[in-house]
């Protein structure tokens, strides 16, 4: 079990062994000015390589800049120090898929029309193919609804609708902001199957935020533990498991070992 800290000699922004590299996230810092003037330094020097096809959880207590770091590996806010480059140019708008913890469905649009609003509001206004839509909302088991419209699904359906609507146009990464933490823990383990699913049918590079160390531990290659303000990288751990999860996973020592020294990080 790899142990990093920033006392131990490998550092933590250790790349990424058996993935070619997709970014690079360098000297990362954020401070945010308050309307009072007040500055808070909310990341503070972050290093981190995303290897291409690679999923990454990280975790770290509230208000360590978990989401603040997502943000800005998506480009929605540019207002930092250090890089975070791409080692192919991204195309614009298109190589982010991002997922909040709120679906955030079209209530007038049915499934299929949500799905396909991510490829709507790119510049070329292509539509999507109705075999597209309908292969996207296989991935979930959600075929059967693509004519449905949200109100008439579950929380875990519409999430898992926001997730393809995010995979609509093929992104090159896909961000999830605590993801699942709306949903109750039966639907949250049916959901972390899904993901499964989608990684071995796209090889997507996922990075996503979670309180949950066993989510970390189920669905992550590598964890990366953040410690609290101003935000830092604790530590990144290699999950030692191979890719192949299910439910059997949840019960091995290994498992159950990993996500417990993981929670110890975090105490
Ligand atoms: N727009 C903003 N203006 C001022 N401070 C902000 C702003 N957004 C975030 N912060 C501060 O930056 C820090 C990091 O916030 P961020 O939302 O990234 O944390 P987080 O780890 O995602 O938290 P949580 O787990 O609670 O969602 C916090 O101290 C927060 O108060």
């Amino acid at each position: 079990m790899t142990h990093h800290t920033h006392e131990d000699t490998a550092p933590p922004e250790a790349a990424a062994t058996d993935h070619r590299r997709l970014l690079e996230i360098r000297g990362v810092s954020k401070e945010y000015v308050s309307v009072k003037g007040a500055s808070v330094r909310a990341l503070d020097d972050v290093n981190l390589d995303i290897g291409d096809g690679e999923i990454i959880a990280i975790i770290g207590p509230s208000g360590c800049g978990k989401s603040t770091l997502l943000r800005m590996v998506a480009g929605l806010d540019t207002d930092y120090e250090g890089t975070i480059e791409w080692t192919r140019a991204p195309r614009p708008g298109r190589d982010i898929g991002f997922v909040f913890q709120e679906p955030a469905l079209l209530p007038w649009r049915t499934v299929a029309r949500n799905v396909s609003l991510g490829i709507e509001v790119q510049k070329d206004r292509s539509d999507l193919p109705t075999d597209r839509v309908d292969q996207l909302l296989e991935l979930v088991g959600l075929r059967d609804f693509a004519k449905s419209y949200p109100k008439e699904l579950s929380g875990g359906m519409r999430q898992r609708v926001a997730i393809v609507r995010a995979l609509a146009y093929d992104p090159r990464i896909l961000l999830m902001d605590e993801p699942f933490g709306a949903l109750d823990a039966i639907t949250r383990d049916k959901l972390h199957d899904d993901i499964l699913r989608i990684w071995a049918a796209t090889r997507k590079t996922i990075v996503f935020v979670t309180h949950s160390v066993e989510e970390a531990a189920y669905l992550a290659d590598r964890v990366v533990v953040m410690s609290p303000r101003p935000g830092r990288l604790r530590s990144v751990h290699q999950v030692p498991l191979d890719r192949n999860r299910d439910a059997a996973t949840r019960q091995l020592p290994v498992f159950a070992e990993f996500a417990g020294m993981l929670r110890g990080e975090l105490a």
